[in-house]
């Protein structure tokens, strides 16, 4: 059996590309624009490239945008205040602004088969790859993105606010707009990724019998 390259990568383009993935980083806050309904088809399309053990596509996503985006702020002022019952309503106003911070909010949701042989675990893993697909594109189209779970992410009146059933899990939210303009060298440092490889060997009989 012959084995080829999927695609002649012999021009810059995947340097490109790499160097690109090479550069992504996180944006917080984001102003407009957003990425056109266009773009965003295709940020979407990237998210349907994620592995996906046993095809069940887990993902789901709901965009909060325009005049939603206040309705959303009142749910976080809301969510904030049932947790503190004693403070007035006033003390969370702060809250609000959250769902200004981006002129797009994707939350991302897990619709978890739990009829599948696919552990839980592997639906969420998928879920959380279309998520990495997507901040990629993001980043490719030159926008910025940030993924925030932050304490609102796990409350039942959040769910029920996003018309989540009870099979679904929300993995928190993509904020996506334009990233403020950078300052020259402002991308943060990586580390090495030296530190976290090791090459596998062959561990000696009696040990791996211990
Ligand atoms: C599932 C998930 C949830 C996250 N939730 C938050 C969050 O609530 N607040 C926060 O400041 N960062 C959160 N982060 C981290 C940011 O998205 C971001 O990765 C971090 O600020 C580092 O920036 P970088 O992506 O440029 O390395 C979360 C990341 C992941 C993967």
């Amino acid at each position: 059996m012959t084995s080829t390259l999927i695609a002649d990568r012999t021009d810059h383009s995947a340097q490109t590309a790499i160097d690109l993935l090479l550069s992504r980083r996180s944006h917080w806050p984001l102003s407009a624009p957003a990425p056109t309904q266009q773009q965003l088809q295709h940020i979407f399309d990237a998210a349907m490239r994620a592995p996906d053990h046993g095809r069940l596509r887990p993902w789901r996503f709901i965009t909060i945008r325009d005049e939603a985006r206040h309705a959303f702020g009142n749910v976080l002022v809301d969510l904030a205040a049932a947790r503190a019952p004693d403070e007035p309503r006033d003390a969370h106003e702060h809250r609000r602004q959250r769902a200004m911070a981006a002129p797009l909010i994707i939350a991302l949701v897990a619709a978890v088969d739990r009829s599948s042989s696919v552990p839980e675990l592997e639906q969420l893993l998928c879920v959380g790859a279309a998520a990495m697909n997507m901040l990629n594109a993001i980043h490719l189209y030159g926008y910025g993105g940030f993924w925030a779970t932050g304490i609102d992410t796990y409350e039942p009146a959040m769910h029920r606010a996003l018309g989540l059933d009870a099979s679904e899990r929300l993995l928190g939210f993509l904020f996506v707009g334009t990233p403020q303009k950078e300052k020259e060298g402002q991308l943060t440092r990586r580390p090495s990724s030296d530190a976290y490889v090791r090459e596998w060997q062959p561990i000696q009989c009696d040990a791996a019998r211990a």
